[in-house]
């Protein structure tokens, strides 16, 4: 693992034939000099500014920032829902020009369909690609248990709670196989219990499939808890502050909560946000 200029760590991204590449495994984004200009009428917005950061295969990463910072933007852009006006975007060396099956989203609105079932949902995707119904049901099989949704399957989201829901959008992501899921506050309109609940659930979903996850939260904890590495941001223009990587257990019980690294990283962080707000 390297450092580079702005404390970003990860391995260095070398250009291939097809674009910037981060090497072995799947799943690896490299971001490579971004930014953006919003324009509306005359005046202009600097929301991005010259983004450099790589994420290796299966690394768990969360964006920490204050709000306005750019972190959704920057997601947007990974996603292909948003373009850069300038540098790359590439997932294992391929550039990102839209919106693409190996990259799954999982927003903090709950964005199922509601005239559908649990499973329904889950199948979605796979349906759309023609996939058939006994394969479908093996991967909403496969999803319902990792998510520990099954007792719910024929349930509509209106008679879910707000963690369940999160929990079939998080299925229904995973079910189109993607390389990279993007999570946007997911857990943002939760309340405290279950927010704490789905982190777990989610460490837990994170370890069984080996997906490269770029978390979005201003919640300090939620970053410290889930990741193996932070990635702060800073507003005016939005842009790479400082890159902390986490060391604490693998093992994300509860009482790593308690733990004196994480109790160090959340001064520290929370030093360097109330910096730069004032
Ligand atoms: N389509 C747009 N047109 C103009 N400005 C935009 C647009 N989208 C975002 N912005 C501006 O870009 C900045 C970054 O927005 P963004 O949503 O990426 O921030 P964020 O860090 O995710 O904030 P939050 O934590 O509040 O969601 C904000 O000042 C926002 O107003």
């Amino acid at each position: 693992m390297e450092a580079t200029g702005n404390g970003v760590i990860g391995t260095p991204a070398t250009i291939t034939s097809q674009g910037l590449s981060t090497g072995g495994g799947l799943g690896a984004i490299a971001i490579r000099g971004v930014g953006k200009t919003f324009k509306t009428g005359k005046t202009s917005f600097r929301a991005l500014d010259n983004i450099d950061l790589e994420i290796r295969a299966n690394e768990f990463v969360t964006i920490l920032g204050p709000s306005g910072c750019g972190k959704s933007t920057l997601l947007r852009i990974v996603a292909g829902l948003e373009e850069a006006n300038e540098g790359a975007v590439c997932v294992d060396g391929d550039s990102v020009v839209g919106p693409g099956a190996d990259r799954g989203m999982v927003f903090q609105g709950y964005t199922l369909f509601p005239w559908l079932t649990v499973r329904q949902n889950i199948e979605y995707g796979p349906k759309l690609k023609g996939v058939s119904i006994l394969e479908r049901r093996a991967i909403s099989n496969r999803y319902l248990r990792i998510t520990r949704l099954e007792p719910f399957a024929n349930r509509f989201p209106k008679q879910l709670s707000g963690g369940m829901k999160q929990r079939v959008a998080i299925a229904r992501a995973l079910a189109n196989g993607p390389k990279v899921l993007l999570m946007d506050e997911p857990f943002g309109a939760l309340d405290a219990q279950t927010k704490l609940e789905m982190q777990e659930a989610l460490l837990d979903v994170w370890e069984k499939e080996k997906t490269t996850v770029l978390f979005i939260t201003h919640d300090i904890d939620e970053a410290i808890f889930l990741s193996q590495r932070i990635i702060v941001m800073g507003a005016g223009p939005g842009r790479i502050l400082k890159a902390y990587p986490v060391t604490l257990p693998a093992e994300r019980t509860s009482e790593v909560r308690e733990h004196s690294e994480f109790l160090k990283l959340r001064r520290e962080l929370a030093a360097l946000l109330k910096h730069k707000e004032e």
